[in-house]
Formats: C-alpha cells, structure tokens, sequence
C-alpha cells in the first residue's frame, strides 16, 4: 500500500475520536500531542500536571485549546476508576486503598480512562516497558469476547510497500494453538487496515527441510490457521506454513523451496515463531533496513490500547494514535 502513513492519518480523521497520552513528562509525547493538535485527527488527552503540562506546551507552541490535560491527583473521575479498579480486580485480592493507590499510576489512570469510556483508546510505551504498558491492558480491558490470545502486530512501513509482522512485542513463547491464534489475528489486522493479507508462518524449516521441536510447532500451527482463517475469512486470506524467510518473500526462492505455495513468495505477513525471533528482527529491519516500525499493535483487546518501543521517535507516536483511533471504530 502506497503512503501508508497518509491513509491512516486521513482515515483517523474522519472518525473523531480521542486517544490518551499518558507520558507527558516524555518529551517525544509532548511533540506528538503538538503534531495531533496541528493535523487534527484525533483529539489528544495528555496524563500529567495541568499547570506545568500545559506551561511545556505552550513553550513548545503547541495549540492548548485542541489538547486536554488531565491530572489523575485531582481529577474528578478518580473516585469512580479506583471503585471501578477494585471490582475488577478484588477476586485477585485487589483492596480498595491499594486500588485508589494503583489507579494514580499514569498507565493505569489512562487504561481507566479508556475501560470507562472516558477515550476510546491509548498509546503509551515510550517511557515504560511494554510489560508495564500492556499488563495494565490485561487486567482492565482485557480480551474481547471469543479472544483466547492477545497478541502484538508491527506495521513496518517502507516508502513503497507495508508488512506486517507479529508477535513481536508480547507472547513470549506461544505453542502452537497461540501461534495460529497470533496469525488470525494479524490476517485481521490486515484486512481492517485495507491488506490483501498473505500470511507466512516462519521458521528455520520450508516443507519439511529442517527438523525439530521448533519446526513441528509451526507445522502443526499453520494447520490451525489455515482452518481457521478459511472459515472465518474464506478466499480473502491466503496462508502458508512452514516458510523460512527467503522462501516467503522471493519468489525465485519460493519456485524452488516451496513450488506449491499459495504465497508464491509474496507474503506480506509475517509470523514469527516466538518473541525472540519477531523482537529481534523487527528491530534489524528498523534499525539495518530503515523501516518505519508502528506498534507493538495489541490485537484482540476489547478496546485499543497499543505500546511502543522505548526508542520510539514523536512521529512514531503520532502514527501510533492515527492506528488506535482506526482500531476504536471496531
Ligand atoms: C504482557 C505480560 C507482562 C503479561 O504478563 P503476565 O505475567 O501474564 O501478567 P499477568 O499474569 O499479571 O496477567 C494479567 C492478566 O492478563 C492475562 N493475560 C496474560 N497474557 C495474555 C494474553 N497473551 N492474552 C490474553 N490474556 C493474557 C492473564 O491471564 C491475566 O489475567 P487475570 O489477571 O485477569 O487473570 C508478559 O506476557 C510479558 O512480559 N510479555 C513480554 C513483553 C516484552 O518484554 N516484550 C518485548 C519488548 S516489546
Ligand atoms: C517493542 C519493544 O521492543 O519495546 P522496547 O524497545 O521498549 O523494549
């Protein structure tokens, strides 16, 4: 898809929504928020200091009328998220004083935030680890009903082309039912972002080639996939398994390795057999090949919360919010 960035700025637009920046005291955050409130896609909330949040905007030329601010110490809504925090989590020893404590946290206030409808959605991660930004997500929005796995996605976004990549970011050793979980979710994300998905399931091995634990899981993945994907998305997905690299996306390698493959090495999606291989090679075809990484996307929650590397840059950011707004629309 050409100028992916352009067509999810110019969808966002159209959908009015409001996305929560919950790290106001990072710099990358505050850019962004001014960045939003100039292209106008979605409306900004800001977690922080009304006073001092709004001083450093203002410095920073950003338009303060178009950015709201909201300081979980005096904020009217803390009651109501701390009673909210505690009914949901009191079957796991959850005490009210501890969730009044809790919810004073910027993630978890922005999580409330979005559980009681109060934004439709968050993008946090630049100033805390994805466990500190995702667990927050577990345990409040949780997964949507029919979700077993949630999962993570990586838009990596060359000049001419768009890929996807999954789980990069949160299942750290899925088996198999959770990998094939993993790669309906992704041919999902791709069809709600406007993809002809074709989902490569990767390993070491190609059809045999290789042997072992690692590849058997993949194989007995695809299996589930494919099933799964058939029924649910019919002929609009096409899915193949197991692939090494070269295999799904040449298609010279692909007419040797895999003559009968569906993808005639033309994957576009590509998922990665655990968190070791999708972390580490998302972040060499950033950091080696220069593309432009938008997530971790989270897939299957019940309302979009989306993380983000701790290297991220505003513009990072900025295309991170433009996705969770797309993502509120359902
Ligand atoms: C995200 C992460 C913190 C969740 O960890 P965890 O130890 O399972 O957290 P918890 O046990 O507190 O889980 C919270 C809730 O989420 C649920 N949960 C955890 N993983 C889930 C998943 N993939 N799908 C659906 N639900 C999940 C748990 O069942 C639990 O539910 P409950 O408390 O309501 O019963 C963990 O998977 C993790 O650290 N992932 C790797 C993150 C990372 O380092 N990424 C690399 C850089 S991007
Ligand atoms: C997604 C990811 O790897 O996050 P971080 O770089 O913050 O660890």
């Amino acid at each position: 898809m050409a100028d992916f960035l352009q067509s999810i700025l110019d969808r966002a637009a159209s959908l009015n929504k409001t996305v929560v920046l919950p790290e106001a005291s990072d710099e990358r955050t505050l850019q962004a928020a001014k960045t939003i409130s100039e292209k106008k896609f979605v409306k900004p909330v800001l977690i922080g200091n009304v006073d001092k949040v709004t001083a450093k905007l203002k410095e920073m030329g950003a338009d303060t009328e178009f950015i709201t601010v909201v300081d979980p110490a005096t904020s009217p809504k803390k009651e109501q998220y701390a009673e909210l925090f505690h009914e949901l989590r009191k079957h796991k020893g959850m005490t009210a004083d501890k969730a009044a404590e809790i919810i004073q946290d910027e993630i978890y206030f922005a999580t409330m935030m979005v559980k009681a409808g109060d934004a439709d959605g968050l993008v946090a991660g630049a100033a805390h680890s994805s466990a500190d930004t995702i667990r927050p997500a577990l345990q409040i929005i949780k997964a949507r009903e029919g979700v077993k796995t949630v999962s993570s996605m990586f838009f990596m976004v060359f000049p001419d082309a768009t890929y996807l990549f999954s789980d990069c970011g949160l299942n750290q050793d899925p088996n198999a039912e959770q990998l094939a979980d993993i790669a309906v979710a992704t041919a999902q994300t791709g069809l709600q972002f406007g993809f002809d998905p074709k989902v490569a399931m990767l390993s070491y091995s190609t059809k045999g080639s290789g042997t072992g634990q690692g590849a058997e899981k993949v194989v007995e993945a695809t299996k589930l996939a494919n099933a799964a994907i058939k029924e649910r998305f019919g002929d609009k997905v096409a899915i193949d398994g197991e692939l090494q690299f070269d295999a799904a996306f040449v298609p010279s390698v692909a007419e040797k390795k895999a003559p009968d493959s569906p993808l005639n090495g033309e994957a576009n999606v590509f998922i990665f057999p655990d968190l070791g291989a999708g972390n580490i090679c998302y972040k060499l075809t950033q950091r080696m090949a220069g593309a432009d990484a938008y997530g971790p996307v989270l897939q299957g929650l019940d309302k979009p919360v989306n993380d983000l590397s701790r290297g991220c840059t505003a513009d990072d950011i900025v295309a991170t919010a433009a996705i969770t707004a797309i993502q509120a629309e359902g």
